[in-house]
């Protein structure tokens, strides 16, 4: 992604109010983690022109860079409706991929026709420690998909999540990340209040979690 294209889709969440500071009261995280951020990309479906810029942009990662891929995953739920968006401007098939698989119906874990040996890009909303759209990227593989890159709007750019990708054999890809959203903070007198608790944060994300758990 060009540093411009990081730059607009980091403010525009900051417009929407995706991104959320709450330092005296922790978020609790999937991973159970306590932070003192949580960005809720899910507000993005709801406007319009911000959801034109973010799927476009998804959709032009997804052509220039992996450009064989032939089927489209989302991850449940957030990582679902930027599939949908984006599979439809690539004219591709789209599946997705729930949390835990049904326990009636089908019972399945992957919804929508996969065949064997197909070319799977997996879209998750957001990457924390990278658990979930691993997880699921893990599902895809076991019935015969291959997961060709996980791609997602933002990424906190956690060791943790650095780690995980490291073994996993294919890459990640984002639009923009936590030090895009802390160099709009800190020109905004609104947020800048924040800025010296949220790098506090970011140098030792485990360790500020046990401390304000
Ligand atoms: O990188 P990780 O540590 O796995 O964390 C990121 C995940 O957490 C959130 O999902 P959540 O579990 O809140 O569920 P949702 O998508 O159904 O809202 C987010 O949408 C990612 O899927
Ligand atoms: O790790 C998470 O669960 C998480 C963090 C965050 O900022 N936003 C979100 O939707 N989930």
């Amino acid at each position: 992604m060009t540093v411009a294209k990081a730059d607009l889709v980091a403010q525009k969440l900051l417009e929407i109010k995706a991104v959320n500071f709450s330092p005296e009261t922790p978020y609790t995280w999937a991973s159970g983690l306590k932070a003192p951020i949580y960005t809720d990309n899910r507000l993005i479906m709801s406007y319009p022109s911000v959801r034109t810029t973010v799927e476009d942009a998804l959709a032009e990662l997804i052509k220039e860079n992996f450009p064989d891929v032939d089927v489209i995953a989302g991850t449940a739920t957030a990582g679902i409706p930027h599939a949908a968006f984006v599979s439809e401007r690539l004219d591709l098939p789209m599946i997705y991929v729930r949390s835990s698989a049904k326990d009636h119906g089908k019972q399945n874990a992957i919804e929508g026709a996969l065949k064997p040996g197909v070319k799977v890009v997996i879209i998750e909303d957001l990457i924390s420690t990278g658990g979930s759209v691993i997880t699921a990227a893990d599902k895809i593989q076991e019935a015969g998909g291959e997961v060709i890159a996980a791609v997602a709007i933002f990424d906190y750019l956690l060791g943790a999540s650095k780690e995980a990708f490291e073994k996993v054999g294919y890459p990640l890809m984002t639009l923009t990340n936590y030090v895009k959203i802390l160099d709009y903070a800190v020109k905004d007198p609104k947020l800048s209040p924040y800025y010296d608790k949220l790098m506090d944060w970011y140098k030792d994300p485990k360790a500020w979690s046990e401390i304000h758990g």
